[in-house]
């Protein structure tokens, strides 16, 4: 187990919580997929994960020394930095030399060569977002928590994205995706979290959900339009 989650309610104010009964577990090399309509929680959750977000009851465990890589859903840069400084930043604060690890490769697959020695604030939207995955990486983290990655990068860093993915969920090391595009995480996440009319509405692999759904062959649109209309949660 990587992380355990049972959180009774997240909320910003405790009185109106946005989140009742989130319970989920990661394990080591799972692709889970984090799905929910606009302001159902999706990235409140991640926050909650991440620390970045206090408010909740319940309570969250995880395996000692995890290592967790963010992506975040807006790209956070420094504006006296360059690409490489912010590398170079990233992996000091791992106590890790930057130029030990794998970014190299990770640099030509996103095709960041020649913005190495530019200000990331002034790079386009896709760009600034290959940064924060190559920054992610960087520490090779056990767990990817990733908010709307694909949000901003064009088909190639798409490509080279899932790929990444693929490859690290492959080597026994867990993502999880927060994402929109509900054909690619039905092709590639092998469990989800749907959330929905303040709750967790389901979660498991799609076999689960069309069980939870009553939907036997349903795709997983299906199963989770089916669970949002009705807001059920097997008991
Ligand atoms: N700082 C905040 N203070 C109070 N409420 C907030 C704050 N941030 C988010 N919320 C509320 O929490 C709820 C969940 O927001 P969140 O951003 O987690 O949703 P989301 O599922 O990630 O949405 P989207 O798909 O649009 O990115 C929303 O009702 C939002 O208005």
């Amino acid at each position: 187990m990587l992380l355990q989650a049972d959180f009774r309610s997240i909320y910003y104010s405790p009185k109106t919580p946005i989140l009742e009964n989130v319970v989920f577990t990661i394990e080591e090399g799972q692709w889970i997929g984090l799905l929910g309509a606009n302001g159902s929680g999706k990235s409140t959750t991640i926050k909650r994960l991440l620390g970045l977000h206090e408010g909740s009851d319940g309570s969250l465990h995880q395996r000692d020394g995890l290592r967790i890589g963010y992506i975040p859903e807006r790209p956070i840069v420094y504006d006296t930095l360059t690409f490489k400084e912010h590398l170079e930043l990233c992996a000091a604060s791992f106590e890790l030399n930057a130029w030990d690890t794998s970014i190299d490769e990770l640099i030509r697959r996103f095709e960041m060569e020649e913005a190495l020695h530019r200000f990331p604030n002034e790079f386009s939207k896709g760009m600034q977002q290959k940064l924060m995955i190559i920054l992610a990486m960087l520490p090779q983290p056990d767990l990817l928590i990733v908010d709307e990655p694909f949000m901003g990068l064009d088909p190639f860093a798409n490509n080279a994205l899932l790929e990444l993915l693929t490859e690290e969920v492959a080597n026994g090391r867990s993502v999880l995706m927060c994402t929109h595009l509900v054909d690619i995480a039905e092709k590639y996440c092998d469990s989800f979290i749907l959330l929905g009319q303040n709750k967790m509405l389901a979660e498991g692999p799609l076999d689960e959900l069309q069980r939870v759904a009553n939907l036997p062959d349903g795709s997983l649109i299906d199963c989770f339009q089916t669970l949002h209309q009705t807001g059920r949660k097997d008991k």
